[in-house]
Parts: C-alpha cells; sequence; structure tokens
C-alpha cells in the first residue's frame, strides 16, 4: 500500500478516474497508484489560484504536515502530497459515499439513532485530534465525508491548527459553526485567542443540523452573529429530551462549560443508540 511506497511521489505513478467533486480550491479524482493499484483520491489544487506567498500555500504546506501524523478511522488519511510546475497535488483516502452533506441534504434530517452514532464517530475523531492538540475548527457537514461502510471521515484540514492558536486569516464561507469566542473575539478579556473547545461548539451544531435538518443559528449574516453570541437557538419539539440534553450541554457560550468529549461519548442518548464498543 501507499504508505510504504517511497516518499517521493510523481503523477505519472497514479491512473487518474473520473472526476469525485468540485471544491473551491480544486477538483478531486479518484485514482488508482499503477504498481500497487492502491485506489485513493487525487486533490489537484492549481498554484496560480493559491495567490504565491499567500497565507494558502502555507496552509497547505501545514495541512500536510498536520495529517501525515493523524490515524483514525473517522479521520480521512492524506498519505503524500507532490506538485509539478503548476499544481499540487494531495493523496488522499477515498471515501466511498462521498459527502455528508449530500446524505443529510437528500434525507432531510437524519434518525436519532443514525444521528447519535455519527456524533459518536466524530466524538471519538476529535477526542484523538485534541490529544494530539490539533483543532480542526472547520467541523461542519461539507467537511465530512462517508467511507465505504457508512462511516465518517473528518476531512478537508485545510483551516485545521495547532491548539491553542491566535487566528490571524480571516475566516470565509459560512459562520453558521464558528462559536462565540471566535465570531465576538473580545469577549474573552484577550484578543481572539481560543483552543479545542470549538470544536465542542461545533460538534454541537453539527448535532442539531444532524436532526433537525438546518443550522441552529441559521440567518442572515448579521442575526447569525448575535444569535451565535447569544447562544439564541430553539430545538424544535420532535427532537427527543436526552438529544435535546446533548445539544444544550454543548452549546453553551463558556467555553469551559461545554461538555467534554468523554462526557459526550458517555451522554445517554450516544448510550442509548450506540452499539457497545467501537
Ligand atoms: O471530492 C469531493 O468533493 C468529495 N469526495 N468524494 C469522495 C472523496 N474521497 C476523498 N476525498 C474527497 N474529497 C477531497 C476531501 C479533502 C480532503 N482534504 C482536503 N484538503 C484540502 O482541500 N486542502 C486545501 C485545499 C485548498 C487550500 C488549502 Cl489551504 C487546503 S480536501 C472525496
Amino acid at each position: 500500500p501507499l504508505y510504504n511506497q517511497p516518499r517521493q511521489f510523481h503523477l505519472g505513478m497514479f491512473e487518474i478516474g473520473r472526476p469525485l467533486g468540485k471544491g473551491k480550491f480544486g477538483r478531486v479524482y479518484l485514482a488508482r497508484e499503477r504498481s500497487s493499484g492502491f485506489i485513493c483520491a487525487l486533490k489537484v489544487l492549481y498554484k496560480a489560484e493559491l495567490q504565491h506567498g499567500s497565507g494558502v500555500e502555507k496552509q497547505v504546506r501545514r495541512e500536510v504536515e498536520i495529517q501525515s501524523n493523524l490515524r483514525h478511522p473517522n479521520i480521512l488519511k492524506m498519505y503524500g502530497h507532490f506538485h509539478d510546475s503548476k499544481r499540487i497535488f494531495l493523496i488522499l483516502e477515498f471515501a466511498g459515499r462521498g459527502e455528508l452533506y449530500k446524505h443529510l441534504r437528500r434525507e432531510n434530517r437524519f434518525p436519532e439513532w443514525k444521528a447519535a452514532q455519527y456524533v459518536a464517530q466524530m466524538a471519538s475523531a476529535l477526542r484523538y485530534l485534541h490529544r494530539k492538540h490539533v483543532i480542526h475548527r472547520d467541523i461542519k457537514p461539507e467537511n465530512i465525508l462517508v467511507g465505504i461502510h457508512g462511516e465518517l471521515k473528518i476531512s478537508d484540514f485545510g483551516w485545521s491548527v495547532h491548539a491553542p492558536n491566535h487566528r490571524r486569516t480571516t475566516l470565509c464561507g459560512t459562520l453558521d459553526y464558528l462559536p462565540p469566542e471566535m465570531v465576538k473575539p473580545h469577549g474573552n478579556g484577550n484578543d481572539n485567542s481560543y483552543d479545542e473547545k470549538v470544536d465542542l461548539w461545533s460538534l454541537g451544531v453539527l448535532t442539531y443540523e444532524f436532526l433537525v435538518g438546518e443550522a441552529p443559528f441559521e440567518d442572515t449574516m448579521v442575526m447569525t452573529h448575535r444569535r451565535i453570541a447569544r447562544a439564541d437557538m430553539t430545538i424544535p419539539s420532535f427532537v427527543s429530551p436526552e438529544a435535546r440534553d446533548l445539544i444544550k450541554k454543548l452549546l453553551v457560550l463558556d467555553p469551559d462549560k461545554r461538555l467534554p468529549l468523554d462526557a459526550v461519548q458517555q451522554h445517554p442518548w450516544i448510550i442509548k443508540h450506540c452499539v457497545k464498543g467501537e
């Protein structure tokens, strides 16, 4: 397999298959490594699009360095990377059932047993990441893929960093998943520094979106900001009391008061729906 291949890779080593999707910065293709027949996903980033010297090339380098020493069943593996004159290539584990958000949109919302199993897998992956002092910072359905056996794979560490962190680059994209300490930086006294507990908030938003089919603070930009800052959300009555309890224990303004990941895995709602010993 790929990880005991020679470290240097090049494009000629791969047969390129069908496009898997079109991300913001580039396309992803199914690929097969010729000598071993190993199937993987190849993400192609065009250097021209990554403005030379901008934060993005550094971001890709940091992602590669963070990702290359992560090994967990619910984290999409990056086996390596290489580049030619115009492009950077990321060699990634292929997620056989594609993007989680497409499943969520198609099913509208997940049944509680499925949502609980997904949350348990996310908690397991986040515990692993936090033990390595990695904060993902961008946990949302768009960054979660589904493996061939239906298991979740956190992917796209383009925004992950080592904790604790002081953010400089402005975040773009949806605000829905950002915690209060990242949308109103001066709330915690010192300027926008934060730690792994941002991923706890995002896990709460994810749990809500799995069960309800939309994010808890979804609104206009200004209103989303305000509602996040006040943790102002309503949980529909069809959500079970146990699930409601977990959401309310994660979507807490004070990062130190959010339910820690080991307690998430022991929560009655998770225990009730998850098969023992995964
Ligand atoms: O292709 C799809 O749309 C869905 N799909 N379907 C199956 C499948 N199997 C594996 N991977 C997929 N997609 C790639 C997921 C990524 C993982 N890691 C990334 N890292 C990254 O993009 N980094 C990055 C980019 C640009 C700038 C910066 Cl700063 C960082 S993207 C798959």
